[in-house]
């Protein structure tokens, strides 16, 4: 069989077509399966869709139009109302503010960590209430803006006296950029869902800012003492000893992370015959096994509740 490099150019294009859309595809259902409010749009969106369908199926001629109508104008108000999911992809895309584009070394995060989780496990014996935020690969500008600028090391000292009970600062939330205390008393868009009654405002603010981006938020309960961990919208409890392990997993070893998430692309890539490997989970992420967390909230599929022992 003859191939001129007309035809490779065009299998070229077709597969490149292929990876964008799928890539496309695949961050699109990512933003709506990570988010409440995007799911509810979603569901809308696929109702009107049915109803249309009935419509045309039943010759209803007027209800069509009505949905045309509907649909015409649906696109702006898709564009209205995914807004902040809208401008979050686009800065994910467009913006590396990650901890590691931060020229921070490793044992620079592991002496980070060890100050977080001292003073987490000290809040958590003296049930002093915290809520610290990390960024990931998504800025939190502008959250930053809300709260007190600073632009302090991490300490267990500083974080216990931030947190401190009648101080200032107390309220709200801490942001940490890099190994660096960018803020304090932040203030985050609480989540829409339905929590269990055992939550009250600080849990709601951690679940709602791991619903719009990629960031890991630790929460010390004023309450019980426990120590929770708010990410991709589900709630997490770990001893301190467990929170440190999760803790250097997720920030010592991001780029594993990242070339996970490129697997569906990869894969639709190996059906069109490219001959990529594949990796094994349980040899190349064998630091997961060590996490053992107390408690697992699915918040996502309510009442759901798992342990891990
Ligand atoms: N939207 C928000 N953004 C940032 N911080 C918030 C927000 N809402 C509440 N907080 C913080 O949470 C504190 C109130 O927490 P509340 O007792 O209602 O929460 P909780 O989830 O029941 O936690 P706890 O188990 O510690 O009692 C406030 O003093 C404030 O510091």
């Amino acid at each position: 069989m003859d191939f001129s490099i007309n035809d490779v150019w065009i299998w070229l294009q077709l597969l490149l077509d292929i990876l964008a859309v799928s890539t496309v595809l695949y961050s699109g259902l990512r933003i709506i399966r990570n988010n409440s409010r995007t799911i509810q749009i979603f569901k809308g969106i696929l109702v009107v869709i049915l109803i249309k369908l009935l419509a045309l199926a039943l010759g209803l001629h007027a209800l069509n139009w009505l949905i045309d109508t509907f649909l015409n104008w649906g696109v702006v108000a898709v564009l209205i109302l995914f807004q902040p999911e809208i401008r979050s992809m686009l800065e994910k895309v467009g913006k590396t503010t990650a901890i590691f584009s931060q020229n921070v070394s490793v044992s620079q995060i592991s002496g980070m960590v060890d100050e977080l989780v001292e003073s987490c496990s000290a809040m958590s014996r003296t049930k002093t209430g915290a809520l610290i935020t990390i960024q990931m690969t998504q800025s939190l500008q502008d959250y930053i803006e809300t709260g007190i600028t600073m632009d302090a090391e991490v300490s267990s000292e500083l974080l216990g006296t931030i947190f401190q009970y009648g101080t200032p600062m107390h309220d709200g939330a801490v942001i940490i950029q890099g190994v660096k205390i960018a803020c304090a008393a932040a203030y985050f868009p609480p989540t829409a869902r339905d929590l269990p009654t055992r939550y009250g405002a600080r849990h709601r603010a951690a679940v709602g800012i791991s619903e719009i981006t990629d960031s890991i938020t630790i929460i010390v309960s004023e309450e019980t003492g426990a120590i929770s961990v708010a990410m991709r919208g589900q709630l997490t409890q770990y001893s301190p000893d467990a929170l440190h392990r999760f803790l250097m997993n997720k920030l010592a070893a991001p780029e594993e992370e990242a070339a996970f998430s490129m697997e569906p692309v990869l894969n639709t890539a190996r059906k069109v015959g490219f001959n990529i490997p594949r990796r094994d989970l349980h040899q190349e992420k064998p630091r997961d096994e060590r996490i053992k967390p107390l408690e697992v909230d699915d918040l996502y599929n309510a009442g759901g509740k798992d342990r891990h022992e």
